[in-house]
């Protein structure tokens, strides 16, 4: 198997949780991967694929235009043989369309979903929730916790408020709310995956283990 570069957008936000955990799941599996963090269009040419991290999805498009690299990202996302993966600022940063408080991000329109920011309300609004992801997460049977539920963050997070091309963008995961309604938390359009929480910060590598063995390798 050739070695993949995995890339972590480094330019704000939690991308050192990011690459921390791919770098566990290499070790734990010896995968042929190794992991980078980019923050110049030199960087993200050597990458097989890309992780934009939660953070702050307006400092984020700001910073990426101001540095020159809003560009090659968005090349580098809207290029089908490459695996994109954004989780919380950065499933906004990928989104197609910005529903809410849509003036200061300029998005990357990557991803066919209408989102809306700060679903869930402020900081103080934030939570965990107990979520069974094995209707899409094939499991790695070397981990000792597969098939437990994943302690899941949601900080300010954003909800897929519409699919925009239902043929090929699928709805992998969405939570029920007290008052009943289902909100799509992660979907997939083919090579990109996109999730409102932050697995990153779980301190458990199921996810970065299934996005490489899905996405990556
Ligand atoms: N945890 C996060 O990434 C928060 C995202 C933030 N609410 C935004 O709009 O960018």
């Amino acid at each position: 198997m050739t070695t993949k570069t995995v890339g972590v957008l480094a330019l704000q936000g939690a991308f050192k949780e990011h690459a921390e955990l791919v770098v566990a799941c290499v070790r734990e599996n010896r995968y042929p991967i190794t992991v980078c963090e980019v923050r110049t269009s030199e960087e993200l040419n050597r990458c097989d694929a890309l992780i934009i991290p939660g953070g702050e999805s307006t400092a984020m498009s700001l910073i990426a235009q101001r540095c020159g690299l809003f560009e090659p990202l968005q090349r580098f996302v809207q290029n089908p043989s490459k695996a994109v993966w954004g989780t919380c600022a950065g499933l906004i940063f990928l989104a197609r369309e910005i529903t809410n408080d849509a003036k200061l991000v300029t998005p990357l329109q990557a991803l066919d979903v209408a989102v809306q920011r700060n679903a869930f309300g402020r900081q103080a609004q934030s939570f965990v929730a107990q979520c069974d992801f094995t209707s899409f997460m094939t499991p790695n049977a070397s981990m000792r916790n597969s098939g437990q539920p994943f302690s899941t963050v949601f900080i300010r997070a954003p909800v897929i408020d519409r699919i925009l091309n239902a043929e090929s963008v699928q709805i992998l995961y969405e939570i029920d709310t007290p008052a009943g309604h289902n909100l799509v938390v992660a979907v997939r359009q083919k090579n990109i995956l996109g999730t409102s929480f932050h697995p990153e910060l779980a301190d458990d590598n199921r996810f970065h283990d299934w996005f490489l063995r899905e996405f990556v390798l």
